[in-house]
């Protein structure tokens, strides 16, 4: 029998729904975007079909500026966009903050503007310092901004987390609700957080379990199975494909629930073997994974990285692109069109080229 966890939750959170915030706030405001990739268009898209002003503030040779005008939004010049704007989402990579916030956010950030992150990376561990005068909140969906915009055309919302850094106004708080509410959060529900939180429960989350954890997962099973001479279309449907169904089970109703729509046979597997693969040695290295977030030591190597020029990190990118479940799944996804068929991405393309419309 797997020993039951030696913790008893309470739910903790101050949560909002759509009842408790309105858009007033945002309403009469100008906000721009900065940036238009995954995050931006989304939230763009979002606020400006919720009746708000929204610009999108970009570098001059952006490969976005045209899917943005396409799309009916002005599009300005990034310095020009912050001059104007009254609330300004900092949509661009992490990495890229510190350069864009001290060329063209900072000169152009007078008292009383509010400062929007999707994530804490930047404010928690200090690659940029802002002015006391200024608001600094956070409206962190906890989704990929792709699900943000294709969630909202649903009529759906994607679960989000709000936090007040600074409330140099006031009404830093009723902003971040009000931006919640525009972009769809509030019709999953809006979680009360802060920075620090946020920062380090998305990093482990992306390293750990949903991006690094799952795709190593995924990966070794593949390879297990093809090494000892199974089709390579079998382990693909095995340890990849089957395993979205079974996770949209736990997401509709649970890992109770899912038990209950798969075979006995697969159950009593699930329980006596899953704890012997991820076991108790793969639950310390997630804790020191933790530490190392906590303490800044993932993030001083990333930047570093970044400011090297991600020379390793692209190299490790090119590798993974040949392992052969991205051959296996091309040819296999080619056959569900309504995956999204034969579809190609790569890093050297707008994000925002993926809007339904924009192409
Ligand atoms: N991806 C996601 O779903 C999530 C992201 N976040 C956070 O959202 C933020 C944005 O990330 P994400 O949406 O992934 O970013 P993307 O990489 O998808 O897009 C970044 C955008 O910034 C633009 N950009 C790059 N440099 C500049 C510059 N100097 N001036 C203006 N614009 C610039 C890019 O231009 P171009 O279009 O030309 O490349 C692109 O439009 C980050 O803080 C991230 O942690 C939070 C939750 C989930
Ligand atoms: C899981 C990856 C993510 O944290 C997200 C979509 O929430 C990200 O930063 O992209």
């Amino acid at each position: 029998m797997q020993p039951a966890p030696p913790f008893t939750v309470s739910m903790a959170a101050k949560i909002y729904t759509d009842k408790d915030a309105n858009l007033s706030s945002i309403k009469r405001k100008k906000l721009a975007v900065i940036g238009f990739g995954s995050q931006g268009h989304a939230h763009a898209l979002n606020l400006k079909d919720s009746g708000c002003d929204v610009v999108i503030g970009l570098y001059a040779k952006s490969k976005s500026r045209e899917v943005a005008q396409k799309l009916g939004f002005e599009v300005m010049d990034t310095a020009e966009a912050v001059a104007a704007a009254d609330v300004i989402f900092v949509a661009v990579p992490d990495t890229v903050i510190p350069s864009v916030y001290e060329k063209d956010i900072a000169p152009n950030l007078t008292k009383g503007k509010c400062l929007l992150f999707s994530h804490g990376f930047a404010i928690h561990f200090g690659t940029i310092e802002v002015p006391e005068d200024v608001d600094v909140i956070m409206v962190a969906p906890k989704g990929p901004g792709h699900t943000v915009r294709s969630q909202f055309v649903e009529k759906k919302g994607v679960p989000t987390l709000i936090a007040i850094h600074q409330d140099a106004t006031g009404k830093a708080h009723k902003i971040a609700l009000g931006w919640a509410k525009g972009i769809g959060g509030t019709r999953a529900g809006v979680f009360e957080t802060n920075f620090r939180e946020e920062t380090v429960t998305d990093l482990f989350g992306e390293q750990v379990v949903l991006c690094g954890g799952a795709s190593a997962l995924v990966k070794a099973g593949f390879e297990t199975l093809v090494e000892a001479g199974y089709q390579p279309e079998m382990a693909y449907f095995e340890c990849l494909h089957e395993l979205k169904l079974i996770v949209d089970l736990m997401v509709e109703s649970g890992i109770a629930g899912m038990r209950f729509s798969i075979s006995e046979t697969a159950e009593y597997g699930d329980v006596t073997v899953g704890p012997k693969i991820i076991d108790a040695s793969v639950k310390k290295r997630m804790q020191k994974q933790l530490k190392a977030i906590e303490d800044g030591k993932f993030a001083k190597e990333w930047t570093e990285e970044y400011n090297n020029g991600c020379k390793n990190f692209n190299a490790i990118r090119r590798e993974e692109a040949k392992h052969p479940i991205e051959k296996v799944g091309t040819k296999l996804r080619g056959m569900m069109s309504w995956l999204g068929g034969a579809k190609k991405v790569g890093k050297g393309q707008s994000q925002a080229s993926y809007v339904s419309g924009s192409k």
